[in-house]
């Protein structure tokens, strides 16, 4: 099995400010995480952040380490966050296997050695989208269903940006050390997610987009509030955000989206919200 991995650096306001289109993409956005039987990964220099997409077909597969962490197995030093956003299927933890349907969340804590992720059915695959940050404690695995979910609404149909935030890894409803998961879908006709828009420059966060139609798009906007810059996105792509800029996206129709945060503290009320008529 192959492990397709990509390393990205931290670039900084001033050198991102000068990117072209390709650029941008290179350096922040990620294709490809769901390739039949395979695992890709983007180790990310932005909190040793590991972004991926785990998509068993038509065999079991195992996480292995990668050169980029120097450990004997993955979860030596770090915690995972896993959302099944396929069909059913299963992660066995070190032989305990947790069942995971359609939108459901494994927490899997550090020291964890063998993890092995299988689709219930080859015609109906699984697809597991996961991340991971350093951990310096382990806490118990849980697996974390919609029923276990925080719910937030915000925003509203005349703003065009109503919308449903289910908070799943977070420290209210699971024991973690830093890293942050959660999953925010747009009630149809609106369109825009995280306006206002806002930083956190002690948090680096991750968007993967999902539920987009095959003909529709989401333009990802990012960079300094006064300095903005958009990327055009398809379905299952992420986009990795710098601490210091904002993330938000207005999409050509409604959709889902997967936020992961790491960082200097674990409280999501942590925000620098941006006025939106102060945007440039
Ligand atoms: O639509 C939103 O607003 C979000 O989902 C915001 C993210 O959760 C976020 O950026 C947390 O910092
Ligand atoms: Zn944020």
């Amino acid at each position: 099995m192959k492990q397709n991995i990509e390393t990205r650096y931290a670039a900084s306001p001033r050198e991102v400010k000068q990117m072209d289109t390709q650029g941008l993409r290179d350096e922040f956005l990620v294709e490809d995480l769901f390739t039949e039987d395979n695992v890709k990964l983007v180790y990310s220099h932005y909190d040793r952040y590991v972004i991926g997409g785990v998509s068993p077909v038509n065999k079991a597969i195992s996480l292995e380490t990668i050169d980029q962490l120097k450990s004997s197995y993955f979860l030596e030093r770090r915690e995972l966050g896993v959302i099944n956003v396929g069909e059913a299927g299963s992660v066995s933890v070190d032989g305990q296997v947790y069942e995971l349907g359609h939108k459901e969340a494994l927490y899997i804590g550090k020291g964890n050695k063998e993890i092995i992720f299988s689709s219930k059915s080859s015609s109906n695959p699984a697809l597991f989208y996961i991340n991971s940050t350093p951990a310096h404690k382990t806490y118990p695995t849980k697996k974390i269903g919609l029923d276990d979910v925080e719910v937030v609404e915000l925003g509203t149909p005349e703003t065009s940006n109503a919308r449903t935030i289910r908070k799943y890894i977070v420290n209210s409803v699971v024991d973690v050390c830093q890293l942050q998961m959660g999953m925010t879908t747009l009630k149809s006709g609106s369109v825009w997610n995280t306006m206002p828009a806002h930083v956190h420059d002690r948090r680096m966060e991750v968007y993967f987009y999902l539920d987009v139609p095959q003909d529709q798009a989401v333009s990802h906007f990012m960079g300094e509030p006064t300095e903005t810059r958009h990327v055009w996105m398809a379905n299952h792509q992420a986009i990795i955000s710098p601490p210091w800029s904002i993330h938000s996206g207005a999409g050509t129709s409604s959709y889902t989206f997967i936020w992961g945060m790491a960082g200097e503290n674990l409280d999501y009320g942590d925000m620098d919200v941006c006025a939106i008529n102060e945007l440039r």
